[in-house]
């Protein structure tokens, strides 16, 4: 589901909103996936094999990440791993036209340990009910799916501050020598923006989590994902870590 932007769209900010837009039905859809299945917290916890100090949840995602590296799947500056440091070369370099867009020193900011850590602490006890029904691999690939997600997403954030700081440099430029963070983070922030944020993906979270039948109005009032939290999660850290990536960047952005 997820889809590439082309360079022309990653330096404008309506089409990265656009963007923005269309990550959210991915997102939610994945959300509603990884709630089928129950907490399934062995995942996490146990190691993976006697000797081993990985849970079978690092494995998975240090063995997917390795074949999707291998794949060119990192060469891409939308794309950030969970694990860089355990990361095989790719077959082939992939040509990617997006590549020359976001200046060197901020283009590596990857702030996964922060979205695993909220997703796996605070987002996973909300939306899936507690248990274990044993299907850990398909539970750690739905994981996988909605990590992928949240940080693509996330790291928009560098696309969205190299194009804010070049539609006004006179404005970010003094903010940037003085390092003041308050500063840049006021002159990023649209509030309309993201208060139409938490009601959109509210009314996503009631449509796409609904049993559909034949029936117009079979609703019982059940979703999949309580709407409620899919708002929380934008509001408490999707679109927070969005600007601290943003503030990261732009410190960077002069270097
Ligand atoms: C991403 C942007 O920067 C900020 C972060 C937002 C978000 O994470 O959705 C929304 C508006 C801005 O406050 C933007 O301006 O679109």
């Amino acid at each position: 589901m997820a889809q590439s932007t082309t360079s022309d769209e990653l330096l404008n900010l309506d089409s990265l909103r656009k963007s923005l837009v269309r990550q959210e039905d991915t997102i939610i859809f994945y959300l509603i996936e990884r709630a089928k299945y129950p907490r399934n917290l062995a995942l996490y916890h146990d190691k993976c094999a006697p000797g081993s100090s990985d849970s079978l949840f690092e494995f998975f995602l240090t063995e997917t990440e390795a074949l999707q590296a291998k794949a060119g799947r990192y060469v891409s500056p939308e794309e950030n791993a969970f694990f860089p440091d355990k990361l095989p070369a790719p077959l082939l370099q992939n040509p990617d036209s997006s590549t020359q867009i976001l200046h060197p020193a901020g283009a590596s900011i990857n702030v996964n340990d922060k979205i695993s850590n909220f997703y796996l602490n605070k987002l996973l006890p909300l939306i899936t009910r507690e248990g274990d029904d044993g299907n850990y691999a398909a539970t750690a690939a739905s994981d996988l799916d909605c990590l992928q997600a949240l940080s693509r997403r996330i790291h928009l954030g560098k696309f969205v501050a190299e194009v804010k700081f070049r539609d006004a440099p006179g404005d970010y430029t003094p903010a940037i020598h003085a390092k003041n963070e308050e500063a840049l983070m006021e002159l990023l922030t649209f509030p309309s923006v993201e208060e139409a944020i938490k009601k959109r993906v509210a009314n996503k979270a009631t449509i796409f989590g609904q049993d559909v039948d034949l029936q117009e109005n079979n609703t019982n009032g059940e979703y999949k994902v309580n709407p409620s939290v899919v708002s929380r999660l934008y509001e408490e850290w999707v679109m927070p870590l969005t600007k601290f990536v943003e503030v990261e960047y732009l410190l960077r952005r002069l270097e």
